[in-house]
């Protein structure tokens, strides 16, 4: 397997870049986590490494693809489809393939193997089912067999440029919840570093920064991987917006002290009852948004809704390896051979959750109901 080369950029490197039109303000275009470059490489923005390091993978091999989801140097639901997709690319194009069946085998084959890498964000399956439907189309076309890689890549682009304007529209819709001087709690990262911009959790929160309405947000640290101290505390730092960080045991005091107006978190997968799969944490953050009269609120894609999945007790929940919690910083943090439970993520009943907020508009209970009609 080869090793995806880096390019490591220098450390002052900002993660946003001035954008001609924002002179002079922080909320600059976001450095996207995920890119496909001009010479025709996946590049990748190691989220392990941040927020100390700015560092590009260049990936040119499927397996480094898989390995990249799995060891989370992208994470985040939708960045993880967009990725899977073009791990589809990278992989049927260092096919020696003859014929067009050969060809949609091996799209399929790649698809099979890139949806083992991480078992909960449902986006994951769904753009890697996007891609191998756009295949089947491809394969009863006229287009010859030299031109498929280049016509399939345009699906994975496709996905790609989707997901940027999808999660303005959650911004938009999330934004129509939120006022002047509100207290905004969240968990994990659903930020622009776990989607093509914006984020879904996020977005309100940099609209409301363009459009100049102050809201103070509190960033749980979120263990043991620390995406909201490492990842989402840094991005919002850089747009310029009020974060304090806390750390997750102190989201209960700081909405006892009435700091908190809402909740918003971003979700992995939506079961078809509006049952919610997330960050590990984030259901102790739903009871204890509701024991403060709180309001609770999911952000998502409509492709993060699951109606194939009836409840959350059905969704998969992954688990990872033990050192995430025995060690940190590189040092052991518990005895040896302890034993250890790290699930990555939870389930928060459709009863804790105030509204799911999706591109098409929110959407409140009764969401076996609700979620089939933002389908239509
Ligand atoms: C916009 S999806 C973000 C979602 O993904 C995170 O999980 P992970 O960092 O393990 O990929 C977390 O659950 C976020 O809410």
């Amino acid at each position: 397997m080869t090793n995806p080369t880096s390019t490591t950029t220098s450390q002052e490197h900002p993660l946003y870049v001035e954008s001609s039109e924002n002179s002079g303000h922080t909320t600059g275009e976001q450095l996207q986590s995920v890119r496909w470059s001009e010479d025709d490489v996946l590049e990748l923005l190691d989220q392990r490494a941040l927020p100390n390091e700015i560092n590009f993978l260049r990936l040119t091999d499927v397996q480094d693809v898989w390995q990249a989801i799995y060891d989370m140097v992208v994470r985040g639901a939708p960045a993880i489809g967009i990725t899977a997709a073009y791990g589809v690319i990278i992989g049927i194009r260092n096919d020696q393939v003859v014929q067009v069946e050969e060809w949609l085998r091996q799209v399929e084959q790649h698809a099979a193997y890139l949806a083992t890498s991480r078992p909960t964000a449902v986006n994951l399956f769904w753009a890697l089912d996007r891609m191998t439907a756009r295949a089947h189309e491809l394969a009863n076309t006229e287009v010859p067999l030299e031109q498929l890689n280049e016509q399939l890549l345009q699906e994975a682009i496709a996905i790609h440029r989707e997901d940027e304007e999808i999660c303005r529209q959650i911004g938009e819709h999330a934004l129509t919840l939120f006022s002047d001087g509100m207290g905004i709690l969240t968990h994990c990262n659903a930020g622009g570093l776990a989607t093509a911009k914006y984020g879904t959790a996020l977005a309100p929160i940099y609209l409301a920064k363009e459009r100049g309405i102050s809201l103070k947000v509190f960033a749980d640290e979120t263990r043991p991987v620390l995406q909201g101290a490492r990842l989402t505390a840094f991005e919002l730092q850089q747009a310029g917006v009020d974060v304090t960080l806390i750390c997750d045991n102190m989201a209960a005091m700081v909405m006892q002290k009435g700091w908190v107006q809402a909740v918003i978190v971003g979700t992995d997968r939506v079961a078809a009852n509006g049952d919610v799969a997330n960050k590990i944490g984030t259901y102790g953050l739903a009871v204890l948004a509701k024991a403060h009269n709180i309001p609770f609120y999911v952000a998502c894609p409509i492709s993060t809704i699951d109606l194939n999945t009836p409840s959350g007790d059905l969704i998969p929940i992954e688990e990872r390896h033990e050192k995430e919690i025995t060690e940190a910083f590189g040092k052991r943090t518990a005895p040896e051979h302890i034993q250890v439970f790290n699930p990555a993520f939870d389930v928060t009943p459709n009863e804790l959750v105030t509204a799911i907020i999706t591109e098409r508009g929110i959407v409140k209970s009764p969401y076996h109901i609700s979620l089939k009609e933002i389908f239509e």
